[in-house]
């Protein structure tokens, strides 16, 4: 395939009512490839007008969904799941241009979109309810499950398909149909896995892509007494604010924000198995994902063997560059802000004392490109501490006790995932119960898994997604109390 223009799955519109639209406006979005800033195509920046009709069409399409049996819902997402399998390398190749993660990388994201709609296939058979005993012996009591509604969903740019697949297949499976706007910088995984999802049987007004103007369309969403769910994966300030105008319609919300992912090394763990870790975790994506390490926690004693094994890895196995080249497994970063954050949380570490081991500047290559960085002896007063980076910074705080490291590991409003080493059985679970938290990794830098429930505690959100916690999510609690006269 030469350009996304040849890729049979390339759709440059909106997708409402099972039909392929322009805005109103006539107005596009240009999406760029971070790998070198062209323009690869373009977008409907859609407001407010268009989303109105997209709620009505899911709202039209509800009563049939929700009347199939939870057997016919499942076959439908899992055909979607078998066509993203058969359209993988398709699907990976418009995630790379858009979004820049590497090519394998990018496949690999795909199969972890798929593996939701398949879960939640699984799922949908499963909703169970209730009998509780009653007050009186004539009267009965059942509880349901219904589904909630309509459904808004806001979606993130670092994940464009997986992050949709976590609320579009928990949703669909429920029963409910959904209106997602996708991040305008990587619209086009979007519409592919809508076109999909046609192709799957996903009756018109089930599931429509609505990209554009994000304050118009997530008012549009927040406004209408039709919508009754809003998810949201993003940052913390616009979770905050969408929580803010959910609370007009008492609309159910669930929110994945930002992380602070702290990673403790304790004197007692296997440095290796540590590092490899660090790595999986640390570079995921290049650093934007919500639970890569953002601060690595390390007791003294081992700080010095530890941060040469790091160094080590980063220098040997981190090879930056376009995702669409053999090799590669660092991509760009998604834009300059980004290249700009993770510049400044060197600077401020540097200038307030952090030792600069490796990196350390914007990567030779230019553009949004980063050079991987470790440092050491960081301090909780660093912006780095403070901030999510979202970028290929490796930051070391030394530490000497257990308690020193629970203390600054839950240091933060922050509590999405944090991560440990340790062979001493007691203090995995002292540390895995005292950690603010709602993702622990023990002994892992790798906690992603469809079937666990992924969400954050304090500012790093509400909810769950994934496991079955992540289909109640879509769904209300009804009982029925019947009196048997
Ligand atoms: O930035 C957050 C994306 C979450 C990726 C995952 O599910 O691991």
């Amino acid at each position: 395939m030469e350009s996304l223009q040849d890729c049979p799955l390339f759709r440059p519109f909106a997708y409402i009512d099972g039909s392929w639209v322009a805005a109103d406006s006539g107005e596009q979005i240009d999406v760029l490839n971070p790998a070198n800033g062209e323009v690869i195509g373009q977008v409907p920046r859609l407001g407010r007008a268009e989303t109105e009709r997209a709620i009505e069409a899911a709202e039209a399409a509800f009563p049939a969904w929700r009347a199939l049996t939870a057997q016919e819902r499942a076959d439908i997402l899992m055909k979607w799941h078998d066509l993203m399998h058969e359209h993988q390398d398709e699907l990976a190749l418009i995630m790379t241009l858009e979004q820049g993660k590497p090519l394998k990388e990018a496949a690999g994201e795909i199969g972890y979109a798929a593996s939701f709609l398949r879960w939640f296939a699984e799922e949908a058979r499963r909703v169970y309810g209730e009998t509780v005993p009653a007050a009186k012996s004539n009267q009965r009591i059942l509880v349901t499950k219904q589904p909630v509604g309509v459904v808004g969903a806001i979606t993130p740019w670092n994940f464009p398909a997986a992050m949709i697949t976590r609320k579009v297949g928990a949703a669909l499976a429920a029963g409910c149909p959904i209106v997602v706007k996708p991040a305008s910088q990587t619209p086009f995984s979007a519409t592919a896995m809508a076109l999909l999802a046609e192709r799957a049987g996903v009756p018109r007004g089930v599931f429509n892509v609505v990209p554009g103007r994000a304050s118009e369309i997530a008012s549009a969403l927040t406004e209408s007494p039709v919508v009754r769910k809003i998810t949201f994966t993003g940052s913390t300030e616009v979770g905050r604010q969408l929580m803010k105008q959910a609370a007009e319609h008492i609309q159910k919300i669930s929110l994945e924000l930002g992380g602070n992912a702290p990673f403790i090394v304790f004197e007692d763990a296997d440095l290796d198995a540590a590092v490899e870790g660090a790595m999986a975790s640390k570079f995921r994506n290049g650093g934007q994902t919500c639970v890569c390490v953002n601060r690595f926690l390390v007791q003294s004693s081992v700080v010095n063997a530890f941060c040469e094994k790091l160094a080590a890895a980063m220098n040997s196995e981190l090879h930056v560059g376009d995702g669409t080249e053999e090799g590669v497994n660092i991509g760009p970063l998604i834009d300059q802000d980004g290249v700009e954050k993770v510049s400044r949380h060197i600077r401020d570490a540097v200038d307030k004392g952090a030792e600069l081991l490796l990196g350390g500047n914007p990567h030779p290559l230019g553009g949004n490109f980063f050079t991987p960085t470790l440092i050491n002896d960081a301090k909780p007063d660093m912006l780095v501490a403070q901030e999510e980076t979202f970028g290929p910074l490796s930051a070391v705080f030394p530490f000497d006790d257990e308690e020193d490291a629970v203390a600054m590991a839950n240091d933060t409003p922050f509590g999405l995932a944090a991560y440990f080493y340790s062979r001493d059985l007691s203090r995995v679970w002292r540390v895995s119960e005292a950690l603010e938290y709602g993702i622990i990794g023990i002994n892992t830098g790798l906690i992603s898994n469809p079937a666990a429930p992924f969400g954050g505690v304090k500012e790093s959100g509400l909810g769950r997604e994934g496991g079955h916690q992540g289909l109640e999510e879509f769904m209300e609690t009804k009982y029925l109390c019947i009196d048997l006269g």
